[in-house]
């Protein structure tokens, strides 16, 4: 798992380090480590047009260095002090000692600009003399007519470090190179996408993070080691067996979807209780189907949700999951049943495991307010109150346990924006859930397959719930070790 540390996490770390160097030694390794990056971009350093944004505190300081690098190494830097009276002094006469040069306006060639406004120091959005120097800055075109590449310095600038909310105008970085560990802002919210690539700079701080990361991050490693793993000596049974609830007469699709995810997962089999019987059947030969969950037979996990309908049946359905020992998924129309005061005490009652995945609206009706800026805590919060796993969807899906562990996806897609892929999602989640994972993780990878299948889906043109879901098998294939054989024949 990748780790991103709240701001005071970092500075507590970085004041602990700091004691133990001379000073400026720490600034030095981001310069380094930044101005490596945009040598990289820059390809031809020598004679390359550099236009620096800096800000007055110590993420302008890191500007400065770094333009002295690439000053030293044949680039025209041009520094535009956003607030000169508190310029980082040291950082500035490094750049003029090196060539660089300051000016009130960017030049008329801007190859790249360096965001040095403002990092873990930031206060609300871009303010106007900023938002106006980068507003000028990017609309100068490169040497070679190309539009600048914009490389941000430790976060970009006007985004809630914290939270990963973006409250007014911020930079849209095509890299942010950061120092010492990741922030929550290159992960979660509006703020990640306006990171780029993020680019991490070891600068020693590593064993001073002493606080516990703020969210984890899975990357594919832990992906591959999450799911299980075919036995020999497994059997339909051995592998788990999933039930799922959704759908009704009135909303085929969405069984015939949610069906469709399980299918994709680790599960032996499918079992499917509700309206939508037959079309599930003819969908998916090899689901059992029946009318009611009580007539289901054995399963290991129920996903009771979308296209359910809330009627007195639909809520039967969810009081008889939670009321049972197994492991639940809730979704859709079974969260909008859950605002009633009776679901709430079975669920809270619950020893086994539930996950409730809930969009945003659903979310405000559960919590009774939107998850607002704070996606990470606001999805803590709701998971400490019912006791849950919640998976909050978005572009940054958030996974939040009880005791307050967060998560937060990585893989995705704008595409998967469209009707029905939750479906796909909850039914995957419920056959991990059924193969034995715990909560979080089926929750962690199943979202993270699921982003890895919109985008797959999203290769091939417009895409659509059941595009998503066609494309989870080969995506889940692709993680996990195939059979091998055991014989062969000498070549
Ligand atoms: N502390 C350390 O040891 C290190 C810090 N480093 C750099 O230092 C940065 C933190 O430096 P500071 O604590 O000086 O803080 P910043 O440089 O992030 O911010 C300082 C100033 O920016 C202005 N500001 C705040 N919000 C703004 C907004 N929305 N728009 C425009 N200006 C705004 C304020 O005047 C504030 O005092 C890190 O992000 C990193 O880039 C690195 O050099 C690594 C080492
Ligand atoms: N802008 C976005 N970028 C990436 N993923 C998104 C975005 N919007 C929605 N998603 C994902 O698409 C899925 C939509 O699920 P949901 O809102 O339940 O839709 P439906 O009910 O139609 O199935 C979720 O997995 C969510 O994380
Ligand atoms: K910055």
């Amino acid at each position: 798992m990748r780790k991103a540390w709240r701001v005071a996490d970092v500075r507590a770390a970085e004041d602990a380090l700091m004691a133990h160097l001379p000073e400026g030694t720490l600034m030095q390794r981001a310069a380094a480590g930044l101005a490596r990056r945009c040598a990289l971009i820059l390809r031809n350093v020598y004679g390359a047009h550099v236009t620096l944004l800096v800000g007055a505190g110590n993420n302008g300081g890191d500007a400065l260095y770094a333009g002295a690098i690439l000053a030293n190494r044949g680039a025209a830097v041009t520094a535009i002090l956003l607030d000169p009276a508190r310029v980082h002094e040291a950082g500035l006469k490094a750049l003029k000692d090196s060539g660089g040069r300051t000016a009130e306006q960017p030049p008329r060639t801007v190859d790249l600009i360096i965001d040095g406004i403002v990092g873990i120091g930031a206060k609300g959005g871009l303010r106007s003399g900023a938002a106006a120097a980068l507003h000028k800055a990017q609309g100068r075109r490169g040497r070679h007519g190309q539009r600048p590449t914009i490389v941000a310095v430790d976060v970009p600038s006007g985004v809630d470090v914290d939270t990963g909310d973006v409250p007014g105008k911020a930079v849209q970085a095509d890299v942010t190179v950061t120092f010492g560990c990741l922030k929550p802002a290159h992960v979660v919210g509006p703020a990640a996408p306006l990171a780029g690539e993020v680019e991490l700079v070891d600068i020693g701080l590593r064993p001073w993070l002493m606080a516990d990361p703020a969210i984890l991050v899975p990357d594919r490693k832990d992906i591959v080691n999450a799911l299980p793993k075919h036995r020999p000596t497994d059997e339909k049974y051995t592998r788990g067996v999933v039930g799922i609830a959704t759908g009704s007469k009135t909303y085929p699709g969405a069984a015939i979807l949610s069906t469709w995810g399980a299918l994709a997962g680790p599960t032996g089999m499918v079992r499917y209780a509700g309206g939508a019987r037959q079309y599930v059947v003819q969908a998916h030969p090899s689901v059992v189907a029946t009318d009611r969950i009580t007539e289901a037979g054995r399963v290991q996990a129920w996903v009771v949700g979308s296209g359910l309908g809330t009627d007195e049946a639909a809520a039967t359905a969810v009081r008889t999951v939670l009321a049972s020992s197994l492991p639940v998924v809730l979704d859709a129309d079974a969260l909008n049943l859950l605002v009633d005061g009776t679901m709430a005490d079975l669920m809270r009652g619950r020893s086994a495991p539930l996950v409730l995945t809930p969009h945003d609206r659903e979310f405000a009706r559960l919590a009774g307010e939107e998850p607002g800026p704070d996606r990470v805590a606001a999805a803590q919060r709701l998971a400490a109150h019912t006791n849950a796993v919640v998976l909050l969807k978005g572009d940054r899906t958030i996974v939040a346990t009880p005791s307050g562990q967060a998560y937060a996806n990585p893989t995705g897609s704008a595409a998967l924006a469209t009707g029905g892929t939750g479906d796909v999602l909850a039914g995957l989640l419920g056959s991990l859930l059924a193969g034995g994972l715990r909560p979080e993780v089926a929750a962690v990878t199943a979202a993270y397959l699921h982003g890895l299948a919109g985008r797959e889906a999203a290769r091939q043109g417009p895409v659509s719930a059941s595009d998503v879901a066609a494309a989870l098998r080969p995506v889940v294939n692709d993680l996990r070790p195939g059979d091998q054989e055991n014989v062969v024949t000498p070549k």
